[in-house]
């Protein structure tokens, strides 16, 4: 099979291609991938056809339940991150169509969420929506990732194959992503969730002001709270000497400000970061809070089924090393179409017309590598 898996980081670039062992990850509990996951090292090492240090990479989806699609790659290429400028070939391309850049229904399914925080049913919702964009011809998936990567440098920049289903062409998910899920090196283990987005202004003193205001933003503290309290609680299950920040930071796309905050910890012996991972997945960055009720409200509103956005993209060695980001700022391409996903926290305030706009911004992060 050809699987090909890319990841590349500030810090790092990871590119792999085959695969030497699948790891079964079908239920949704954190010990048993963990121990999936061992028992793949472990057949891998010395295995023919394994790299000489195996990791584990894959995917995990957004829904609860779902099976994440895990495996040992054959080759793994570590290298430094992207040096000076990237060769972009820059032409121009202007797609047949986009449908779904306006979106009436998203704008009802805001309007329902803040009416059911209002009646007390949950305090946060995320609502994402899609766009599919045809192009006249296939889609260069080489050119869309390096602009991707040549855009956003600060970037968890990704381009995975996904399987074919039967009777499907293969497609390609690709995306930059800005939120770390689950960093780990040994047993320190760090998370940076974002919660809380305001767009990118073209003068620089008015972007410093946009940025401030967010800052300031009562309702986009309220937002990223929620997310910060969940994550640390998290980890406070599965971590010692866990230190939470009090005030969020202000963090840069391209296109656009989040709050963030940092938070850190020590696993405890013997646990594995991917057992964190599945604890903390979907956090209320992507999901919402309460988590149950939020992700009845996600499947009741939106039209489409996530399968891999806002899930977990990522990878993990044997001695507890690893980075899990989340699925966002991506499309998948199959062919000349892509489908590009965006979405936004929803809390009691939010507008309508605001969060539509919100979620076309995020999209730009990949629009703008496509055309
Ligand atoms: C849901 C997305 O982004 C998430 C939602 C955010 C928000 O609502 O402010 C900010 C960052 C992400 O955690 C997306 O990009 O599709």
């Amino acid at each position: 099979m050809h699987a090909s898996f890319e990841l590349t980081t500030p810090r790092y670039r990871l590119r792999c291609r085959g695969v030497s062992r699948r790891v079964t990850a079908d239920v949704w509990n954190g010990p048993a991938v963990a121990e999936a996951v061992r028992n793949g090292f472990a057949s891998a090492q010395g295995g023919r056809g394994a790299a000489e240090k195996p990791v584990v990479v894959g995917l995990v989806p957004f829904e609860r339940g779902a099976p994440a699609r895990l495996w040992v790659p054959e080759v793994v290429k570590w290298d430094c991150a992207d040096q000076g400028a990237l060769p972009v070939r820059d032409e121009v391309t202007d797609p047949v169509s986009i449908q779904g850049s306006d979106s009436p229904a998203f704008r009802e399914w805001v309007a329902e969420a803040v009416r059911r925080i209002g009646a007390c049913e949950l305090e946060k919702v995320v609502l994402a929506r899609r766009v599919i964009v045809e192009c006249p011809a296939p889609i260069d998936c080489d050119r869309v990732h390096a602009r991707l990567r040549a855009h956003n440098r600060a970037a968890f920049v990704y381009r995975i194959d996904l399987p074919c289903e039967a009777g499907e062409t293969s497609s390609v998910f690709l995306g930059a992503s800005p939120e770390l899920v689950l960093g780990s090196s040994g047993r320190r283990v760090s998370s940076h969730p974002l919660a809380g987005s305001a767009p990118r202004l073209a003068g620089s003193s008015e972007d410093r002001q946009a940025a401030e205001s967010l800052l300031a933003s009562g309702k986009d503290r309220r937002e990223h709270l929620l997310v910060v309290r969940a994550v640390g609680e998290t980890f406070r299950g599965f971590a010692e000497d866990v230190e939470v920040p009090g005030e969020p930071t202000l963090f840069e796309t391209p296109v656009v400000w989040h709050l963030g905050t940092r938070i850190s910890g020590t696993l405890h012996e013997g646990i594995s970061p991917i057992e964190l991972a599945y604890a903390l997945h979907p956090t209320p960055a992507v999901g919402g809070w309460p988590q149950v009720a939020a992700e009845r409200t996600i499947a009741d509103l939106e039209d489409f089924p996530r399968g891999w956005y806002a899930g977990l993209i990522g990878w993990m060695d044997g001695e507890g090393n690893g980075e899990w980001v989340l699925a966002l700022r991506c499309g998948i391409v199959n062919g000349k179409e892509a489908t590009v996903f965006g979405g936004a926290g929803i809390v009691s305030g939010s507008d309508p017309e605001k969060e539509h706009a919100e979620t076309a911004t995020k999209m730009r992060t990949f629009i703008n590598a496509l055309m």
